[in-house]
């Protein structure tokens, strides 16, 4: 749960730092604004994938089951500034399969955190091992990081693709080209 009068505190404060007035007008409200918002783009924070991946069913093929283009934002835990993109997974099931909006949930549950986007993606990859037990889980994640655009460095359009293969599409090249190839 986010501590809101603790973010409405430090917003206080950092408008102070940056020399504005805080009484004015325009951000009056704006401590009030951020502490709410924050309840939004931290919501990851009080989530748990469990919740989400418990649910399973039963079926009868293992084949590959590819969910792509998931839209994501995050926020870079250096800066704080979002970094957003997309997401795209894989599983090979073991019996057991997931529902579809299950996939994009648990990408929200560990988004919407203070995040980098190796442990982003590498979380995603072990909660499905973790509660689906498939044969195999890929994550694929290609986002723009504000803090290496608008700030720093400041190469507009840039992109970090980060992949993390477990299981089956560790061991198997050819698997992992499969996938590669479909969310492509
Ligand atoms: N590996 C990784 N690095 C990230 C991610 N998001 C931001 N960073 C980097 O974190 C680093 C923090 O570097 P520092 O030198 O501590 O901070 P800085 O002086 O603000 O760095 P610059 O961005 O180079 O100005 C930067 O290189 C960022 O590009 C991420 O998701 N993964
Ligand atoms: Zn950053």
């Amino acid at each position: 749960m986010v501590d809101k009068e603790k973010v409405k505190e430090a917003i206080k404060l950092l408008l102070e730092g940056i020399g504005e007035e805080t009484t004015r007008e325009g951000l009056r409200e704006t401590p009030e604004r951020i502490a709410r918002m924050c309840e939004e783009i931290y919501g990851g924070m009080s989530d748990d994938a469990n919740i989400h991946l418990s649910k399973t069913f039963q079926v009868e093929n293992n084949e590959m089951v590819i969910e792509k283009d998931i839209t994501f934002y995050s926020m870079c835990e250096h800066h704080l500034m979002p970094f957003y993109g997309k997401a795209s997974m894989a599983y090979i099931p073991d019996g057991r399969v997931v529902g579809l909006s299950k996939l994009a949930r648990t990408v929200e549950v560990f988004a919407k955190r203070p995040q980098i986007q190796e442990k982003l993606t590498a979380q995603i990859a072990d909660a499905l091992m973790y509660h689906l037990m498939p044969k195999g889980a890929i994550v694929l994640i290609e986002a723009e990081h504000l803090c290496m655009t608008m700030r720093g460095i400041k190469k507009p359009g840039s992109k970090t693709i980060t992949i993390v293969a477990r299981g089956e599409f560790e061991t198997n090249l050819e698997l992992k080209n499969e996938f590669l190839q479909l969310v492509k």
